[in-house]
């Protein structure tokens, strides 16, 4: 019986590769890491694909301007440090972090199919099997953080999903530092919230508010447009009607609404039904998983182990350890 935090011997092989290539690079610092391009802006800073010139590895580096008093500053470089014993094959591999003047530098592993956000625009939408790949990710990564280090995410959504060439699906920019969470309280910028109806009433919220955002994420990405305000059923018929060029392609003003804005779509969020899906278009086990993530009141969500053994989850999680036991027979047939 594989358990969501074991690890297939191919994902050993790769963390244990990873843990190589972090020694090898040893203490970061500043002068050693020159940029190549950016990868992404947003959750409070930018991040630069960067290369570490001693070892010539290739790594993402993000960086958060925050003038805050050393003391503080000091505080959160060493709680980041707990990142070093975050090792999961579904969270991102993290190289170390320092600090210069205002700006803290978090240097992670570079996954080079980039964050599921920027995949969506290119993509329009993302197939259901997929989704069902992406969640067994996601909510092994949500177990491995609570169960080995009792903490939640709190920023689930697609922009903090990356993936690689190697098919890995992993989860970054979780809140392992308290109080680096409290200096970027007050920074929010966005036109978009993932955040559930109880934090955003400013209740008591906690892994709970962590299923919301997975299945809002999960709807936006089989859908192809943040869902909320819900589109219409005439949007979602043209979305699958299939493109006389036999090529999908978004119909006339699809997701380019008049958006809500900001505090609209969180008043949304919290007075009004949650989004779903439509049935006629995925599977009733998909539609169900959502509606189960997307209740508003806590009490009617499913928790964590509830959704570890959803028939939708259980449909996709042999395909990933499957998957990899597949290549570790090709590897050892080619070797
Ligand atoms: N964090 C992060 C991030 C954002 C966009 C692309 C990325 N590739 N590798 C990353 N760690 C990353």
């Amino acid at each position: 019986e594989f358990n969501q935090l074991d690890c297939t011997d191919k994902q050993k092989d790769r963390m244990e590769e990873f843990f190589k290539s972090k020694q090898a690079v040893g203490e970061l610092k500043q002068d050693d890491l020159v940029n190549i391009c950016e990868l992404g802006q947003g959750n409070g800073g930018v991040v630069w694909k960067v290369r570490h010139k001693p070892t010539d590895k290739i790594m993402a580096r993000k960086l958060i301007y925050l003038e805050v008093k050393p003391a503080l500053k000091s505080q959160i470089i060493r709680e980041l440090k707990v990142l070093h014993q975050c090792n999961s094959p579904y969270i991102v591999g993290f190289y170390g972090a320092f600090a210069v003047e205002a700006q803290i530098s978090i240097c992670m592993e570079y996954m080079d199919g980039g964050s599921l956000d920027l995949i969506l625009k290119k993509v329009m939408r993302i197939p259901e099997h997929i989704l069902g790949k992406i969640t067994v990710a996601v909510l092994r990564g949500l177990s491995y953080l609570r169960e080995r280090h009792r903490i939640m995410h709190r920023d689930i959504k697609p922009s903090n999903i990356l993936v690689n060439q190697q098919g890995e699906i992993k989860l970054c920019d979780f809140g392992v530092s308290a109080q680096l969470i409290d200096s970027t309280l007050h920074t929010f910028i966005g036109t978009r919230s993932y955040m559930s109806p109880e934090r955003l009433e400013g209740t008591h919220y906690g892994i709970m508010s962590d299923i919301w955002s997975l299945g809002l994420s999960l709807v936006e990405m089989a859908v192809g447009r943040y869902p909320i305000p819900p589109p219409s059923v005439q949007d979602i018929d043209a979305l699958f009607k299939e493109d006389p060029h036999g090529c999908q392609s978004r119909p006339e003003g699809f997701g380019c609404h008049k958006g809500l804005a900001i505090f609209e779509l969180m008043e949304w969020i919290v007075n009004e039904a949650p989004p779903g899906l439509a049935r006629e278009h995925f599977s009733s086990d998909f539609c169900d998983f959502i509606d189960r993530c997307l209740k508003k009141s806590t009490s009617e969500r499913a928790d964590l182990n509830t959704l570890l053994n959803h028939s939708f989850y259980r449909r996709y999680e042999n395909e990933i350890d499957n998957q990899d036991m597949s290549n570790e027979n090709k590897q050892s047939t080619n070797d």
